[in-house]
């Protein structure tokens, strides 16, 4: 297993499989690339099949044992049952989805292999979702949801990103995960400098205060240290990143981007490696080089100046400089 100069072990990989999307919602990062969205018609930039497999092989000879496909809406791929089927074996393989092509198609991926399934559900109201979504597809998710049910990934994860626009809501997806079997709820932190709208950010730390008022129980995830609250048996995990060295500290994932670059760090971009056209040690090499240059984001590459305020750690200027 590699692991990096501060001894964050590499387990898992996430590796975005487009950035196409049939949704337009007002938060996304498109993994850490900003608004780069293209139109739903295929691409060619982006990683064949072959590729995709060929750096989960290299990935897995390192001893990774997780991958999560994510986009983009990585049901665009219609290679995905074959991705997913092609997946080392040791891997345990997830999604991340908007949930409108679960519905008829659930249950191949889990023939092909997929263990688990986060579906993005901003509200439990079609008006409030297609406000942040800009889709008129929220019965299609509810599907979705359902498909994935009934295929057998339960638990399904709802992924709602919590600002100005969603945070009203978060009681109610609380008791909607506890009345419902097999639903969980991960609430994400709001990314401004990702998303470019500082000003629809809100403070995380009052949603955890009161979800620690609500849980009858708290555990830790050792994954970027998450918190998980339990409350009235619905199970409440939430992603908080944003200014967090904790998170950074505990963060066990390469990327790779739709184009086949390889990247450290989500909030990176300075540091991407195309492994287009590679050959398998190549890869190898550049796998090796990526995990051997990450940095926690946040504590290591951000550090806080003597206002507190964050800023890019003098000795990475450089770098950063001549990306
Ligand atoms: N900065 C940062 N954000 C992350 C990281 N992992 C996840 N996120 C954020 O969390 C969102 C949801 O991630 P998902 O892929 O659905 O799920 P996950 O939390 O990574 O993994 P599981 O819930 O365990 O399947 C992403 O879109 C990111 O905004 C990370 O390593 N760093
Ligand atoms: S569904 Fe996901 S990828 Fe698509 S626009 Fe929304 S956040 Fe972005
Ligand atoms: S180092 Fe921090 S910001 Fe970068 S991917 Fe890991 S958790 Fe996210």
């Amino acid at each position: 297993m590699l692991a990096d100069e501060f001894g964050r072990e590499v387990t898992g990989v996430r590796v975005s499989l487009t950035d196409r999307c049939n949704f337009d919602c007002i938060y996304c990062h498109n993994e850490g690339l900003g608004d780069t969205r293209g139109p739903m018609d295929p691409q060619d930039d982006e990683m064949s099949t072959d590729d995709v497999v060929r750096f989960l092989e290299v990935a897995a000879e390192f001893d990774v044992d997780a991958v999560k496909f994510t986009g983009g809406e990585p049901m665009l791929r219609q290679d995905l049952e074959e991705i997913i089927e092609r997946t080392p074996e040791q891997m345990e393989v997830s999604l991340t989805t908007n949930g409108t092509f679960l519905p008829g198609r659930a249950e191949d991926l889990v023939d092909a292999g997929l263990e688990r399934v986060n579906v993005s559900q901003d509200a439990l109201d079609p008006e409030d979702f297609a406000a942040v979504t800009k889709s008129g597809a929220y019965e299609k998710v509810l599907e979705g949801v359902e498909a994935a049910l009934d295929a057998g990934l339960d638990p399904v994860k709802l992924n709602m990103v919590v600002f100005e626009h969603t945070a009203g809501y978060v009681p109610e997806m609380v008791d909607h995960v506890a009345e419902n079997d097999g639903l969980q709820l991960q609430l994400i932190e709001y990314m401004p400098e990702l998303t470019g709208k500082p000003e629809w950010n809100i403070d995380i730390g009052r949603v955890h205060d009161w979800l620690a008022e609500q849980a009858d129980e708290i555990e830790h995830r050792e994954m970027h240290d998450r918190k998980r609250y339990w409350v009235d048996g619905g199970m409440v995990e939430i992603v908080d990143p944003v200014e967090n060295p904790t998170f950074c500290a505990n963060c066990h994932r390469v990327r790779v981007t739709h184009e086949g670059y390889l990247k450290g760090c989500l909030n990176r971009n300075d540091d991407l490696k195309s492994m287009g056209e590679m050959t398998k040690p190549e890869i190898r090499e550049t796998f090796r080089e990526t995990v051997a240059n990450r940095v926690p984001y946040y504590g290591e590459y951000m550090i806080q100046n003597d206002e507190g305020q964050w800023e890019i750690n003098e000795k990475y200027i450089e770098e950063y400089a001549g990306a």
